[in-house]
Parts: structure tokens; C-alpha cells; sequence
């Protein structure tokens, strides 16, 4: 958006208007204070930082680079420490680098994290046992435990959520600039339990070819000192921008550039169930200058997009839409080409990006909420034949994973069946893959995408 654009822009803007999701607060001054707090403390990111993510995904759109995203469903407060979030930035390293390695492309990495706490829900109560209360919403609006007082919306847990999502940040720029993710490490990266699996020892044989590809590089005398990118990868942060009180409060103004951006991560996401255009939520997004990613399910139609377009990319900037399809394995083939042939019609070229998690959610006999491996492989191989009939490019894929070892999803080489799912299930919402299960799928995605860009 041109500076001249936010005229008609501020960040307390999408108050006039309709705001789905978002919960009402018992005391609305104890809601303010905590906002005139969190107006007051350090945006999380910085501008030149959304600058660089958004070249970086411009490159995404003209076919140059992949984009991977990926992390929690729903970051918790409980859970929060060093390993799941340690655990989750080494798997989507070891997926970035399988897919590096077979498309020999760059591979754009954001995180879901240091910022997604917000839910959307179908629902706003659930029923137990005939007991009805609000339903969970994200640790940054309520608990998850089933009683009266932890659903209860509580201001107070915006700042908990701000001052989480800054020491996680904190980790994650240590890890992807302190050492860890130097590439002469990749051998460390494999979580022990995935060690022994079959994804395990096809990564360790991938690693062992980096490892002997840089000893070579270097006898020839190629000075590994001296190539900044072996030694460290840029990782951004990303989260649906649902709770728009925390957006606005973090939201800032670029005095060099005159130009707003959100300051709680790099790039915020638009919900499936927020993407009304008269809604608050495009309001508020239209005027940031972040990356912004837009949820499009199966209902999802040509000119549905291209309204959406209009309003959050007037100028067709490059890099600044990334549009996130979740049709699901079954419609994906009917309702996705449709959406990219009235895009390419209209000229645009956004980041497509496939996401095969919300698309593919059912029961298990045993009362989960899960998703089968072979749905979401389906998926994406769906999104990949649809960009090939097509001529478009198939930008990225987003995933909700976590590097530990969860049984939420059924299948893959692990075969987890309905009995298995509850030994470790313990999202806060939706299910995830787990460590081994992603690094399983990205292999398999390695071929598709090596085949694609062939
Ligand atoms: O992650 C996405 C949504 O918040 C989630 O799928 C909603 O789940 P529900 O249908 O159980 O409310
Ligand atoms: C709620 C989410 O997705 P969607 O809006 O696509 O349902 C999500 O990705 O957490």
C-alpha cells in the first residue's frame, strides 16, 4: 500500500466495523489498560525485517524460492520452554533442507509461533456431560480446562502472550544466528526418537552428502568463513492476526517510511472464518505493510479472492498476498483451479501456498479430532497437479507440526492408529504432525516438488 493510502487508515480503524471471533470482555477498562501497556513496550519485529520477508516472498511468487510454514495449531502458555520450541524450529530445518536439496531452491522458513495464541472456533460453547460453557479460544483470551473461571476471557493474558512471544523470539533468532543452524551441524538436528526411524536414516545419509559436499568445497578452497549463509538461516514468525486488540496495541508507525506495520511478527494471516470483506479483520490488515496470508477454504470463489485482492494488495506489490488454500484431499482437484485461473486472469501474481491440515480434519472412533497422513500428502499432491494444469506456480506449504513426539495425526511410516492417538495427544486444538510424520511428508513432498520445478 502507498504511504498516500493510509490516509484512510488507522490501526484503531476496524473498531467501526463487524469483528467475528473476537470475544466480549467483562471489563472493558481493565482491557484498555493492559492495550495502553502493550502500546507502550517493544514492537516484537522490525520494518526492515518485513522488508526483507517481503522479497524474499516475492521471489516465492516469481517461481525463484519455496516457501515452508509451519509450527503449532495453538502455541500454549503450559507448554511453554525451551525444547518445544527448539524442537519445532530443527524439524522445519531438516524439512527446509530436504526440500533445498531435491528442488535445488531456496526455502523461504516461517514459523507459526512467538504469536499464535488466538482461535478461531466454530462454536462459541461447548457442551459436556450437559454442562455448556464458552468454547477455549486460545491461551490468549481463556484456558482450556473445562470450569466456569478458566473460560472466562482475561485481559491479562494479552501481556502473558506478548511477554511468551518475546522470549520465544528471543530463542528462536539465537538459534537460527548463534550456531545451531550452521549447516556443518545438520548431523545434530534429528530428535532422538526420529533417529532410528526410516526418515531418520534418510536424513542422516542427506546429511552426510552436505557434510561431505562442504569438506570438498573447502579442500578446493572455497572459504567457508566467509559464506554467511552456511552458518546461519533467516527464520520469520508468523500468526492469524485474530485478536485485533493485541494487533493494534503492537501495531506501529515506520517514521522513515511513513508506513504502518503490525509489530507481534513478520507476517499475519487472515482466517477462513475472517476473510468478510466488510469485516474488521481486512480492515486491519489492509493498512499493514507485513506479508499478509489469507485462509481460502472450498467455498472460497474467483471473485471472492480477487475483492480481497483489491483491498489488501491495491498496488499489486510483490511479496504482499499469500493466498493459503485448505480445500481438503477430496475438493482440492474441483475447487482449487477455478481460483487460480481467475487470478491469473486478473494479472496478479500472489505466493500460492498449500495448506493440507484444515482441510482434512475428522473423528477418530476413539472421540479425537485427527487428520490422516495420506489425506494431507493427497492434498498436496492435489495443489501440485492443480498448479501444473494450470501454469502457476506452487509457491509453499503450511503446516501445523511440532518437532516432538505427539500422537495427534493417524498414519504415516509410524501407522498411528485410533487406539495409538492417545498416548501423547496434546494439542490445545487441532491435531499436529509430529516430528517424525513431518520429516516423513517432506521427503515425500521433496520428490513432487523436484518433479515440478523439473
Ligand atoms: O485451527 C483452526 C480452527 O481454530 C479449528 O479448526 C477450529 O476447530 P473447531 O471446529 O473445533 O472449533
Ligand atoms: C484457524 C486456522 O485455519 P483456517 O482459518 O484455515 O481454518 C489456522 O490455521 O489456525
Amino acid at each position: 500500500m502507498t504511504a498516500a493510502a493510509h490516509v484512510n487508515w488507522q490501526p484503531a480503524g476496524w473498531r467501526d466495523r463487524p469483528a467475528l471471533q473476537i470475544p466480549a470482555y467483562g471489563d472493558p477498562r481493565a482491557l484498555a489498560q493492559v492495550e495502553q501497556r502493550l502500546a507502550s513496550l517493544p514492537a516484537l519485529i522490525f520494518p526492515g525485517e518485513i522488508s526483507q520477508l517481503r522479497e524474499r516472498l516475492a521471489a516465492v511468487a516469481r517461481g525463484e524460492a519455496f516457501l515452508l510454514q509451519g509450527g503449532d495449531c495453538a502455541e500454549s502458555f503450559e507448554e511453554f520452554g525451551h525444547e518445544p520450541v527448539e524442537s519445532t524450529f530443527r524439524v522445519i530445518l531438516q524439512m527446509a533442507v530436504v526440500l533445498t536439496y531435491a528442488a535445488a531452491c531456496p526455502v523461504v522458513k516461517v514459523g507459526r509461533i512467538a504469536g499464535q495464541f488466538a482461535k478461531p472456533r466454530s462454536s462459541d460453547v461447548e457442551t459436556i456431560d450437559g454442562v455448556t460453557l464458552p468454547s477455549y479460544r486460545g491461551d490468549i483470551i481463556n484456558a482450556s480446562e473445562f470450569s466456569p473461571a478458566a473460560r472466562h476471557p482475561d485481559p491479562a493474558r494479552l501481556l502473558t502472550a506478548y511477554s511468551h512471544s518475546a522470549a520465544t523470539l528471543n530463542l528462536l533468532r539465537a538459534l537460527a544466528q548463534g550456531g545451531f543452524a550452521d549447516l556443518h551441524e545438520v548431523h545434530r538436528w534429528t530428535a532422538d526418537f526420529v533417529r532410528s526411524s526410516p526418515q531418520g536414516e534418510r536424513f542422516e545419509e542427506l546429511a552426510e552428502r552436505i557434510t561431505q559436499c562442504l569438506a570438498f568445497m573447502e579442500a578446493c578452497g572455497f572459504d567457508a568463513t566467509r559464506a554467511p549463509q552456511l552458518h546461519a538461516v533467516e527464520f520469520y514468525t508468523s500468526h492469524e492476526a485474530l485478536h485485533l486488540h493485541y494487533e493494534e496495541a503492537l501495531t506501529r508507525l515506520d517514521a522513515r517510511q511513513q508506513r504502518w506495520y503490525g509489530g507481534s511478527a513478520h507476517m499475519l494471516w487472515l482466517g477462513e472464518r475472517t476473510r468478510k470483506l466488510s469485516g474488521a479483520h481486512v480492515e486491519y490488515l489492509r493498512g499493514v505493510q507485513n506479508p499478509i496470508g489469507v485462509k481460502l477454504g472450498p467455498s472460497a470463489t474467483g471473485d471472492d479472492v480477487l475483492h480481497l485482492l483489491d483491498v489488501l494488495d491495491p498496488d499489486q506489490e510483490p511479496g504482499r498476498v499469500v493466498l493459503i488454500t485448505r480445500m481438503g484431499s477430496d475438493k482440492v482437484a474441483e475447487r482449487l483451479p477455478p481460483l487460480l485461473q481467475a487470478v491469473s486472469r486478473a494479472g496478479r501474481t500472489p505466493v500460492w501456498c498449500c495448506d493440507p491440515m484444515h482441510g482434512n480434519t475428522v473423528s477418530s472412533s476413539t472421540g479425537y479430532k485427527t487428520r490422516d497422513f495420506d489425506r494431507i500428502l493427497g492434498e498436496v499432491r492435489g495443489f501440485f497437479a492443480a498448479h501444473a494444469q494450470q501454469g502457476t506456480h506452487p509457491g509453499g506449504l503450511h503446516f501445523e507440526m511440532t518437532g516432538q513426539d505427539v500422537t495427534e495425526c493417524r498414519g504415516g511410516a509410524q501407522a498411528l492408529t485410533d487406539e495409538g492417538l492417545s498416548s501423547r495427544y496434546r494439542t490445545a486444538c487441532d491435531p499436529r504432525l509430529n516430528g517424525s510424520q513431518s520429516l516423513e511428508l517432506a521427503f515425500l513432498i521433496a520428490d513432487v516438488l523436484k518433479r515440478s520445478r523439473a
